[in-house]
């Protein structure tokens, strides 16, 4: 709630961005040009993990298709034959070969483990070793790049070897998914892993892990990524593939073009609405909220003086919000509290504030002495002025304090008319600001009869040099008598402009020359020095 007692508020994150509107925005940017252009690349990436996923499940499909199969053939061996090289026995064993179709040869093992006949070939003329190292499998074990004897020569072959049996597996029978859909495949697990198939060139190969890998993993010395598909349940087996980031972002490089601009104008778009929106945070329209505080409220006086003595008669409120270090002047936040509907919660904020502060600390004046407050034009409400200054007034119990309301001319209209004969009739002292700078009617200024009629300080700039503006201040003076009000200058600056002035007549004056608007600490103090001049 603005103008309420609460703590200051904290330096919001926002009024911190506020600060640096064009490299957050540039920062932002960046940050969502970057984020675009790296999910098109992941997007991408992921594309053909998938195509290669796709692959690698045909060959581990297949191969499942393969071992079903000779699984068949060596559990029915096992069951219902004998290893005997019989040609009855043959045949039959023959006939089981047409029932399978990845299944070759069948080859027939002695107690010493040693291929002595076999379905091609029939009795061997020598037996030989069954083979050495081999891969242990669900279905048996494996010997890769087995020697099968056929009737037309020796073919190597994978050979599956459980009991006193052999199946040699067709040749090739899982080569051209391998060749289609992976760049390397294992078989086996641990110590016993052995590279199947190498596809790709040597020096990528090497790089297919032969332990157990992630099932992505990224090698990013060669700008590879790793994707492997362990199957455990074919003895196991790994199907792996790399793709070459390089030659990723080549073969999608139209893509990436449109993306990577895409990116750019989002990343744009982006910066611009930010640093807008940053410099919003930054400016009054938003400011104002945290500003209208009455931690953040100063108020500064400036003394008036009788130019014919020298005596200090009063003084002017002059408002002012602080913003941590600096301080913010009337000119630069008044427009906002407006457009905000902040302006009487700012008045009587400030005449509050004000005369808490003079109640308080002012020696009590011999006399009378005016406290001049300024109230923006339509908040010059009669009942509601008049209700919030007594209770103020009361509570300081202060008779030498003579308030004195200033309107300014600009906004003199009929309007306020009747509030201000009546504020008037109340006893409070009108003063007719920033006199010459509006088109009051004379009439409507008689009707009123201010107390003061206040010179612009425009004019009072322009005397030295004799401009037909200052030329206007005698009229000035001349109406002012014309309705028994008394003249105050503001904007006295220098000891030359002060006499003139005195000398035209002017009771009444403020200005640097005399003192600028300063806080009640230094108003007391000049205040003090003052009467002992004097
Ligand atoms: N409704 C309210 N309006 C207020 C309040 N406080 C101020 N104001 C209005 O803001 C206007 C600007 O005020 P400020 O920036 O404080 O300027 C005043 C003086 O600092 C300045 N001044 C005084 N003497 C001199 C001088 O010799 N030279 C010079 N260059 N400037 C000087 O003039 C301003 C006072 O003018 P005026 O009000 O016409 O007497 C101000 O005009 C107020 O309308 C508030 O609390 N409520």
């Amino acid at each position: 709630m603005p103008f309420s007692s609460t703590p200051e508020h904290p330096v919001s994150l926002t009024r911190l961005l506020g600060r640096h509107p064009t490299l957050v925005g540039a920062l932002c940017g960046f940050a969502l040009a970057l984020a675009l252009a790296a999910a098109v690349l992941l997007l991408v990436l992921q594309l053909r993990v998938q195509e290669i996923e796709a692959g690698h499940a045909q060959i581990v499909h297949t191969m499942q298709v393969v071992q079903t199969d000779i699984r068949e053939v060596l559990d029915e061996l096992n069951q219902s034959y004998k290893p005997e090289c019989s040609p009855e026995n043959l045949n039959q064993l023959r006939s089981l070969l047409f029932s399978h179709r990845y299944a070759r040869d069948i080859g027939l093992l002695d107690p010493q483990r040693q291929l002595f006949c076999n379905t091609s070939i029939g009795l061997l003329a020598a037996p030989r070793p069954a083979g050495t190292g081999g891969i242990d499998g669900s279905i048996g074990r494996y010997y890769r790049g087995s020697l099968l004897q056929l009737s037309q020569g020796a073919v190597a072959s994978t050979v599956v070897e459980r009991g006193l049996f052999q199946v040699a597996i067709q040749p090739n029978a899982t080569r051209d998914v391998w060749t289609q859909h992976a760049d390397s495949v294992w078989a086996g697990a641990g110590n016993q892993r052995t590279q199947v198939f190498k596809g790709k060139p040597e020096a990528l190969t090497q790089a297919m892990v032969a332990a157990d890998t992630p099932h992505l993993q990224l090698d990013w010395g060669r700008g590879l990524v790793l994707v492997t598909t362990t199957e455990p349940g074919v003895s196991p087996i790994s199907a792996q593939s790399a793709i070459g980031v390089w030659a990723l972002l080549q073969a999608n490089l139209a893509l990436l073009v449109v993306a990577g601009c895409v990116s750019l104008l989002l990343g744009f778009l982006t910066s611009d609405a930010v640093r807008r929106r940053c410099r919003h945070y930054q400016s009054m329209e938003y400011r104002i909220h945290d500003l209208c505080n009455a931690a953040n409220l100063e108020c500064h006086y400036q003394p008036i003086l009788e130019l014919a003595t020298g005596r200090i008669v009063g003084c002017e409120v002059l408002a002012r919000l602080r913003d941590r270090a600096t301080l913010v002047y009337p000119d630069q936040f008044i427009p906002a509290l407006m457009r905000q509907k902040l302006a009487w919660t700012f008045d009587a904020a400030v005449s509050a504030h004000a005369l808490r502060e003079l109640g308080a600390h002012l020696p009590v004046q011999p006399g009378s002495f005016k406290v001049a407050l300024n109230f923006f034009p339509h908040n010059l409400q009669r009942d509601v002025i008049h209700n919030h200054l007594q209770t103020q007034l009361e509570a300081l119990r202060r008779s030498d304090l003579q308030i004195e309301l200033e309107v300014t001319e600009y906004n003199f209209s009929p309007e306020i008319v009747p509030h201000l004969q009546r504020l008037k009739a109340d006893g409070y002292l009108i003063a007719l600001d920033d006199f010459g700078t509006g088109y009051s009617n004379l009439g409507m200024v008689k009707k009123v009869a201010p107390d003061f009629i206040k010179i612009d300080k425009s004019f009072v700039f322009e005397m030295e040099d004799v401009t037909l503006r200052s030329s206007l201040i005698p009229e000035i003076i001349g109406i002012a008598k014309a309705v028994h009000s008394q003249v105050i200058a503001e904007g006295i600056e220098t000891a030359a402009q002060a006499a003139q002035l005195r000398a035209l007549g002017v009771e009444y004056g403020q200005g640097y020359f005399f003192a600028r608007p300063m806080p009640l600490t230094q108003f007391l103090a000049y205040l003090q020095s003052h009467r002992n001049v004097l």
